[in-house]
């Protein structure tokens, strides 16, 4: 099969000033979330992956760097007046950090302005947005109050899971059918069958497939083919780091990740060029770094925003400039998404730190406590204007 070919959505248009005087506070008025473009038009191409670099590389191409800055430790610093950066200068910089990224809580009016009138569609990360990080992934569980809060608004709301998880993985652990689910960083989208009529698509699995709720449902798998190259290399992948402590690797349909988050640190750079070296024998695959975990793909080019793009198609909302999508992501591969809202000025990006990091979000929210909250003010908002 021809991965040039595939069908895919683009709707793009310009980022405009006003967002910052908002971020700034500057301007308490609406904010430009215009949508145009309506075409659904681009094609799935594959992402020509930089030369590798020599093994002993993982420095100078970015790898080592990239791994340290994966995640921001979960529990600040507690008060020490011998430190050399004190608790107060982390809560400092994290207020300076706030005014670029405004707390979407404290700017609820400002996003709720922009949503009347509109069809809000929220789309929701896993890890580090529902889910708190924890060490061992297969314990991320989401609470049963924030399983709530996501139910509550998909009452109101077209919601959908973006996650870098395999899509049953991430369908178990939410366990909740109303949604829309995109596994494998949206390379795997389940979607109900009456939605494909608004779209033109390839690598549509027709099959028919139905829920427990005999439902019917299409799947979207862009990276169909790479599926048997995915598994050749989770075994290989595996079999590398089975002695490296603390090391694990999921398999994830459409991506293989392997964490260090529980690997000495001393350990780093041999796992990066353990990786390294299996990626030079696969140049049809690309890596992309998540939270202390290194993500092998494949090489198209496919993410969270192209997923959003053909959610939002899929969902048949009417024009685009009546709908207001929310993404809320705490990752790097959430920027994907974040960068489709924030260049057509479709709509808000939210960013889940508890650390200042840049990003392409408009908006940010602490942890996955403050989703909850977000998403419950939502709710109350939807059922007042109902009311
Ligand atoms: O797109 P997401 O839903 O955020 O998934 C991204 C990755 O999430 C999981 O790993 C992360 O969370 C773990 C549990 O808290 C944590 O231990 C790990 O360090 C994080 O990277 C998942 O295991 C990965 O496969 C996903 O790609």
């Amino acid at each position: 099969m021809d991965l040039k070919t595939t069908k895919a959505s683009n709707v793009l248009t310009d980022p405009t000033s006003p967002i910052s005087k908002s971020r700034l506070g500057l301007n308490s008025s609406v904010m430009p979330c215009s949508q145009s473009g309506t075409s659904f038009s681009s094609t799935v191409q594959t992402v020509p992956r930089k030369k590798p670099p020599k093994l002993d590389d993982v420095h100078s191409n970015g790898w080592l760097e990239a791994m340290k800055a994966s995640s921001p430790p979960r529990k600040q610093i507690v008060k020490n007046p011998f430190a050399e950066v004190s608790s107060d200068d982390i809560e400092c910089a994290y207020h300076a950090w706030q005014l670029k990224f405004p707390s979407a809580l404290l700017c609820f009016e400002k996003i709720i302005e922009c949503a009347r009138d509109k069809k809000v569609v929220i789309f929701l990360d896993y890890d580090g947005t529902l889910s708190p990080i924890v060490d061992d992934p297969d314990r991320a569980f989401m609470s049963a109050d924030m399983r709530f809060a996501v139910r509550n608004a998909a009452k109101y709301f077209p919601t959908a899971i973006i996650s870098g998880r395999k899509r049953e993985m991430v369908y178990e652990l939410v366990g909740l059918t109303e949604l829309y689910y995109a596994g494998s960083h949206g390379m795997d989208i389940k979607f109900p069958r009456r939605d494909t009529s608004a779209i033109s698509i390839d690598h549509l699995k027709s099959d028919k497939l139905s829920d427990q709720q005999e439902n019917e449902f299409n799947l979207f798998q862009p990276a169909g083919e790479y599926l048997p190259m995915i598994e050749e290399v989770f075994r290989i992948l595996v079999n590398i780091t089975k002695d490296i402590k603390g090391a694990k690797v999921e398999n994830h349909k459409f991506c293989a990740s392997v964490h260090y988050r529980n690997v000495d640190e001393k350990s780093w750079k041999t796992i990066a060029q353990l990786v390294h070296d299996v990626l030079k024998n696969y140049p049809r695959l690309r890596l992309t770094h998540g939270r202390k975990v290194l993500e092998v793909r494949p090489g198209i080019d496919w993410n969270k925003g192209k997923a959003v793009e053909f959610l939002l198609k899929s969902m048949n909302l009417g024009k685009n400039e009546d709908v207001l999508p929310i993404y809320i992501g705490d990752d790097k591969t959430d920027e994907d998404a974040f960068k489709v809202l924030k260049q057509g000025n479709k709509g808000y990006g939210i960013l889940v730190s508890s650390t200042p990091k840049d990003s392409a979000a408009f908006f940010s929210l602490k942890e996955p406590d403050e989703v909850n909250e977000f998403l419950k003010f939502l709710v109350n908002w939807k059922e007042e204007i109902m009311q």
